[in-house]
Parts: structure tokens; sequence; C-alpha cells
């Protein structure tokens, strides 16, 4: 959005001149003249954003003489309708002024800028002067909101311009686009813009805001969500499509008229998509449509510069970046970005062919090798050596289970309050309920990322998919003469549900625990931590079941069905007062079947003497959180020193769990230790499960194991409300 500017100020000072005045001006705008202060204003706003002077002074008084001198309409919306006209004025002049015009306009910022184009046409009746004149070889799209589906957008339909592409592109017809560069400053400053496209090289975006219609059915799940072309900025490639494949003049005037593909566009959506492109190595597009799908698809361009290149595997590519990941994964790397991963992806692409290059030998041509199309990916057929990579965010709504349906994220900016009080990081909503104010919401910021992966192709993570684990047959996929069977037992059913058998036993630990061994440390650290000086005996220690998830190295991908914790939150949960006295709680907005992972406990892993510090450092306040003892193992190790004693502190650090309250008896919630990334007891990780079925709104609570009577306890134990029979 344009900053605002003093207008209204200069106003109410009495600056501004009269309508007579401003004849008299806008008629004799130059560059020589002392101009009024409307004139400041608008050259500044415009110069601004990137626009040249010049143009804009010469514009705007071409603006001034259409609308009869009305300033009202050239300073309404941040002078939406000058930036409009000066877009399009550059964009219909003559190929030789165009050389003038591109070089002065590239030399802007080349922030792409957003607006919100319905909220503003509700507001007023500026009529930019774009949509109809819009030049071919200028898209707009939409911008991409995430946001919740069940609410209403901020912004129904929002345009963005880019630059032009050096290839004819369908005109599209959006009601009502506004187009500005940026400066990344003002984009940032600007806390009511939705900037999604940051780009330093041209891109072009595409839409189809024709099929607008939202229809609903299973059948459509299995087309691909996008509409996306990205652009070939190359001077070299200019007769030929994104793909380096030569554009014959038929399919060109049928991409004037649809800019999406029949096979890439979905029916009755409309796709929302912006373009990144930082290098010309690689393009980064996202897209959303209003049926709540977002398709982030990577182009890895340095392939097309290569003539010999042939394709990868690609699920060895696809493990590439999550072994990356699985290895930070302990421990979120701050500076971790989707786009950063997205581009280590396209490295380890172009680098995986090097290497297959090598061990052919020189000389060796590569026989084309069968399209293998990601799953679920809009691979364009007509691809050869470009691979689109699918993140999806969907709403998908399963034929089997209605568990799975994925909301969008929302931001708390998205709509003024904080419908989701998760990082974004998770990957489905979670609503707050209870209260209105922002100070009736518990505290946010101290959220910290959940460390859930970042999930690729979400339409094959819902747990009903029913991607069976591995191929267990043979794990060597045909590598080796002989079958190397995995004879290893899932904690997991097809559907993503913790084994029946395996709930009970882990169940039993809880409701029974002195029927299952226990290990008595020598010198338990836990005892320690509550008297350093004196410690008492080992109260014991479970030996707990564990669920072992496929890490990097069993050589299947995310979507396998022994990844389920790491794959992240994906019922829809929300956190509300409860009535009880207890507090914030958290209920599922959806029936949850017994075994359903429902959330992991994230915080932070400290040893205990850190613990014992922390809270000698807080003792003063209150603390709100217990934590979670990291003592599944301990009895693997002989002689666990203190060091070793780990447990996870969500007292800063923490995702929804900590929402979760304390229920005696009952408890719909079960902890189980999971082991996702290393085969190490230490590190695992909790995730909870449900115990039995769930029914949407009923609270989710967690038999927490306190020893309400040990007032040994460095943490006061609070009052328990649950009102269970055994409290
Ligand atoms: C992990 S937090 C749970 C979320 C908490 N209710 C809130 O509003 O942030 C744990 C705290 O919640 C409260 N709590 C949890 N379970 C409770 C229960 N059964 N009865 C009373 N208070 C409870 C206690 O104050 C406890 O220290």
């Amino acid at each position: 959005m344009l900053n605002k500017l003093p207008t209204a100020d200069l106003k109410k000072t009495g600056k501004l001149c009269s309508k007579h005045c401003r004849q008299d001006f806008s008629d004799n705008i130059s560059t020589t003249m002392v101009p009024n202060q409307n004139e400041v204003d608008a050259i500044r706003a415009m110069t601004e954003i990137g626009l040249p002077d010049k143009a804009v002074r010469t514009r705007l008084k071409e603006l001034l003489k259409m609308y009869a001198d009305d300033w009202s309409h050239i300073e309404r919306e941040n002078y939406r309708a000058l930036a409009d006209y000066i877009f399009e004025c550059e964009e219909h002049k003559e190929p030789d002024t165009n050389k003038v015009k591109e070089s002065s306009f590239r030399a802007a910022p080349q922030l792409q800028l957003i607006h919100d184009v319905e909220a503003s046409s509700s507001e007023g009746e500026v009529k930019p002067l774009s949509c109809k004149r819009r030049a071919q070889n200028e898209v707009f799209t939409p911008q991409l909101h995430l946001r919740d589906k069940r609410k209403e957008p901020v912004s129904k339909k929002s345009c963005l311009r880019v630059e032009k592409s050096e290839h004819p592109q369908p005109e599209v017809k959006c009601k009502k686009p506004i187009s500005c560069q940026f400066s990344r400053k003002q984009i940032l400053d600007s806390k009511r813009s939705s900037v999604i496209c940051l780009s330093n090289q041209k891109s072009n975006v595409h839409l189809d805001p024709k099929s607008k219609e939202l229809t609903s059915g299973h059948a459509q799940l299995e087309v691909p969500i996008s509409g996306i072309q990205p652009i070939d900025s190359s001077p070299v490639r200019n007769e030929e499509n994104w793909l380096g494949h030569k554009v014959h003049s038929d399919s060109k005037k049928k991409n004037e008229g649809d800019c999406a593909t029949d096979h890439q566009r979905r029916p009755g959506s409309t796709m929302e998509n912006a373009s990144i492109r930082e290098s010309s190595s690689s393009d980064l597009e996202i897209a959303s449509s209003e049926l709540g799908e977002v398709k982030v698809s990577l182009h890895c361009n340095d392939a097309l510069e290569r003539p010999d290149f042939s394709r990868p595997d690609l699920d060895a590519i696809l493990r590439m970046p999550e072994e990356k990941c699985l290895k930070s994964y302990k421990i979120m790397d701050p500076n971790f970005s989707i786009k950063k991963l997205m581009k280590d992806l396209c490295h380890y692409y172009l680098n995986a062919e090097t290497k297959t290059q090598k061990n052919k030998g020189k000389g060796l041509v590569n026989a084309v090798q069968p399209p293998v199309p990601l799953k679920n990916s809009s691979v364009n057929p007509e691809a050869n050596h470009v691979h689109d990579l699918t993140i999806l965010e969907s709403s998908v709504k399963s034929s089997l289970n209605s568990r799975t349906q994925i909301p969008r994220l929302l931001s708390r900016d998205g709509l003024g309050f904080p419908s989701n009080i998760v990082h974004p990081a998770e990957k489905v909503l979670v609503k707050t309920k209870g209260g209105n104010d922002d100070k009736d919401i518990p505290e946010c910021s101290q959220l910290s990322k959940s460390r859930s992966l970042v999930v690729f192709n979400q339409r094959e993570c819902n747990l009903d998919g029913t991607r069976p684990p591995h191929n267990v047959a043979d794990i060597s996929k045909g590598a080796e003469r002989v079958k190397i069977p995995l004879a290893s037992e899932f904690a997991y059913i097809l559907e993503g549900l913790v084994k029946e058998k395996f709930l009970d036993e882990c169940i039993s630990l809880y409701q029974n625990p002195q029927k299952h061994t226990h290990i008595y440390c020598k010198d338990c650290p836990n005892e320690r931590s509550k008297n350093e000086d004196l410690p008492g005996k080992c109260k014991g220690h479970l030996m707990r079941k564990f669920i072992k998830e496929c890490w990097s190295k069993c050589g299947c991908d995310i979507q396998c069905g022994n990844r389920v914790v790491q794959r992240g939150i994906t019922c829809n949960l929300e956190v509300f007062l409860t009535g009880e006295g207890k507090g914030w709680g958290i209920r599922s907005l959806e029936n949850l079947p017994r075994g359903a992972f429902v959330c992991e406990y994230v915080g932070e892993i400290v040893t205990n003497t850190e613990l014992y510090e922390r809270n000698l450092r807080n003792s003063g306040n209150k603390r709100h959180t217990y934590p979670v003892t990291l003592d599944a193992d301990w009895g693997s190790e002989a002689g666990l020193k203190d060091e070793k004693a780990l447990c996870l502190d969500a007292t800063v650090y923490g995702n929804v769990a900590r929402f979760i309250n304390h229920r005696c008896s009952d408890a719909t919630l079960i902890d189980i230790p999971v082991e996702i990334e290393t085969p190490d007891h230490h590190y695992y990780h909790i995730a909870f499960f449900t115990s039995r079925n769930v029914e949407a709104l009923e609270e989710l609570t967690w038999d927490y194991g306190i020893d309400f009577q040990d007032h040994a306890h460095p943490i006061e134990a609070f009052q328990c409300l649950c009102g269970s029979k055994g409290c």
C-alpha cells in the first residue's frame, strides 16, 4: 500500500489551491514551474514508488484534464488512479519509447505490491484506467492471502502488477487492478500491505479470474490446482515458452485468452498467484485459490541451460533437503526459510544430475527418461527438464475422514485479531475463543516455531491418505539381487492412527504403572533438582514404549505412512477459555478417532542443571508450565549423569500444547515418546495422541503425572479443578 501522504493535513491547513487554481496549474505543469502542494504530494508519492519524475508530471497533467481537475479522484487511495494511469501509459508507448520506459522502470526497486482491489472498490468510485486497457504482455494476479476459509478474507480479490514479459501473455480481466513498484523499505514499513512477492528480476504471474465459482467435490482434488506459468526472462528464448519450447502461434493465441492451461487449472477455483525470482537459477511461485489451496512451485531454470541435462531421481532429491531439515530439527535454525529450502532443493537437483553425468562418463548421451511426475504435483507434461515441486496447504476434504480438513494459516495481522495463535510453522489454524480483546489472548509472541517439518505435498500427508510405510517387501527397492524385507512393525496403521495394541500398552503404563518395569537411578537427577545437597531416593522411571518414525536414512519420503508426528498438526484445534477456572484449554473442532496424533509438546530441551538454575532465577515468579522430563529411556544408561538428564521446558518457547490442561483420570490425550530424526533416546519428541474417541469441542486433556502431594517439587502444584473421578 502506498504510504499515506500528508494531503489531508494540508487540506486542514488550507494550503490546497482552489479548484480554479488547480485548473491553472494543471494546464501548466512543468519542471520549471513551482508546483503547488497537490502536485508536490502527487509527485512525491509516485517517485517514492519508483516512478520517474518526468513521467509522473506528464501523466499527472493528462489525468487532471481527464478528471476535470478534480484532485479528489487523483488523491484518493494514495494516488491509486495516477499510479495506474502512469503504468497504463507506459505500457502503451511505441516500441522505441518502450526502451526508455523499460530502463527507467527497471531502475526502480523491483519489489511488487499487491493491492486489495475489492476493498478499495467498495470505498469509492475510483475507476482505475487500467483494466480494460491492460497490455497483453502484462498480467495481474490477486494477492496470496493465507487465510482461514471459514472467515471472510480481508481482501477477496487483489491484484498484483508485474513487469512486462517479453512474451505476450494473456489479458486478464481483473476488476480493479492497481499496481505499483515499491522499495523494500516501503513495503516493510507498510503495515497494511499484503506483500508476498519479492523480485529482483522480471517475473510474470498469471490469473484466471474467470473460473471463479466455487465448487466442491473430491474429483477436483485430482486436478492440479494451479495456473502458474513462470516466464522466461532470457532474451535468447523470446520465441520459446518458459520451458524453452517453441511457442506456436496457436498456443499463443490460446494463452492470450486464457492464461491457465486446461490441465493446470482446476475447475471452480480462482488461483491467486505470485512469483518470486531471486536469481536466474530458480523461480519460486506461490499460488492460492479461493478453494483454499496453496501451491508453491519451484522451477529450476539452470537445467534449461544445459542441453545434456537429464533428470535425476526425484525421490532422492526430495530426501536431500529433508535430511538437511532433519539435522537441524532439534533446534530450528532461526534463518530457516522455505525459499532457502527451495533453492537448496534446486541446488541438489542440479548437483545430483551433475553427479549422474559424471558417473555415466563423458560423451555418454542420456537416454530420455520417462516423465516421473511428483505425486499430485502439477508437472507440465511438456516439461522435459523442469519439475514442479508442490507444497500444498490444502483444505482437502477426505472422503474417508473429516478430521483431515486442513484450513489455511492466518496470520495475526490478517483479520486484525488473532485467529491463529500458533506460529505459522503450524500447518493448521488454531482458533482462539473466549475473549474478543487481544489482552485476553494468551501470550503469542513466545509461541515458538513448531518443530513440525515443512510438508511437501500436503495432500499426500493427510492421515487418511492410505500410504503404506515404505516398500516393506524390499527396502532396497530392487537395488540388490535379493529382496530385503522390512520386518519392523510400525506403530501406525494406514490411516495414521497409533495401533490399538501399542496404544493400549502406552495407556496401561499410565493407568497401572506398578505393573510395568521401573528403572531406579542411584543418583536421580529429578531428586537432585529438588534438593541438590540431600537428594531423595529415586522414585523410579517407567520404561516407556517409543514410536520410531521413519527418518532420512530410511529411504522413504515425508509422505511415508510412518511419518506422522513429523508432519505436524493436521486436526483443527481451538484454544478456548475453560469454564472451570482452569484458564485456557484446547479442544478439537472435529471428532477425533482413538490413536490420532494431535500435537507435539514443544519446548526448549534443557538439562536438569539448566532447569534448576532457571527455577532459581524465576523463584519470584510463578511458573505455569511444568517441565516434562525426558526420562523415557533413562534405564538404558548406567549411572545417568546430571548433564544428560534432559527435560522439555515450555515456559518461554512452546506451541499450542502449552494450553493442554491436566486431568487426573480419563484424560483424552496420552503422550508417547517419538523418535524421529535420531535413534538417540535422549532427544526424543513427545507427541500427544488421543487415548479414546474424542468428540468435537470436547476438551483435550492430559495427565501431567504430577504428584500433588510432593511439596518438595520446585514448581508449586495448582489446585486441580479437572473434576474427574480420580481427582
Ligand atoms: C500448561 S498450562 C495449561 C494452560 C493454562 N490453563 C493456561 O491458561 O495457559 C498449566 C496450568 O494450567 C492450569 N491448569 C491446568 N490443568 C488444571 C486443572 N486440572 N485444574 C486447575 N488448573 C489447571 C494450572 O494453572 C497449570 O499451572
